[in-house]
């Protein structure tokens, strides 16, 4: 299952960021290249996951976007982009966001009242990212059918869910040093 994705992180080089062990992966960072047959596996894993049955993706730049566009081009459903940039438009909504190695402002475009949305991301790790997130949707009107991030490390999963958010993940890890193991991948027994 995902094999893939799994080889590819096995191959995931790591640089320290402050304090902060980051791996570097095609689906997080786009580098060194980000094949379609690894783009095209994640998107039918979410598929699976989710199905079809919502009215908007919702993802955040820089790497949620080509999840979001692929699974756009599968499934047909439009996609709006949470941006680190203001617009400035009618009902934006602004919220901080604080990751394991940065803090800035996020900005939520295009979401409407009623509306049943996919969240997609990447990665979680602290989880401040979507727990800034999810409860900025919901105050916009949003229903959140599916939380499905791809790559889990770190307790960012386990605290969502203690906030009452359910996030799928296709694989959890774990990061030192030395690299990436990989603990679990969605739909194995371990
Ligand atoms: O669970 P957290 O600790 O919040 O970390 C997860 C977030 O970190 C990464 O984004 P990043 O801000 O690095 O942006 P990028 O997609 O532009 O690399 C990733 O895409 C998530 O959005
Ligand atoms: O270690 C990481 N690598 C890439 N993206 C990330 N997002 C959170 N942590 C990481």
């Amino acid at each position: 299952m995902l094999e893939v994705l799994q080889e590819s992180l096995r191959k995931a080089p790591i640089v320290i960021r402050g304090e902060y062990p980051y791996f570097i992966h095609p689906i997080s960072d786009g580098v060194p290249s980000l094949e379609p047959e690894l783009l095209d596996e994640i998107a039918e894993h979410m598929i699976n996951i989710a199905g079809t049955d919502y009215d908007r993706i919702v993802s955040i730049e820089a790497m949620g976007i080509p999840l979001a566009t692929a699974l756009s081009l599968k499934t047909g459903v439009p996609v709006s982009i949470v941006r680190k940039r203001q617009y400035g438009l009618e009902g934006e909504m602004i919220l901080s966001q604080s990751t394991g190695y940065s803090k800035g402002e996020l900005f939520i475009n295009g979401v409407n009242k009623g509306e049943k949305v996919l969240v997609v991301d990447d990665v979680i790790s602290t989880g401040g990212t979507l727990k800034a997130l999810l409860p900025a949707l919901e105050k916009m009107g949003a229903q959140i059918t599916n939380v499905i991030v791809v790559i889990s490390r770190g307790d960012g999963a386990a605290k969502m869910r203690d906030m009452g958010y359910e996030v799928d993940t296709l694989v959890k890890i774990d990061v030192d040093h030395d690299g990436v193991s990989i603990l679990e991948v969605a739909g194995e027994q371990q």
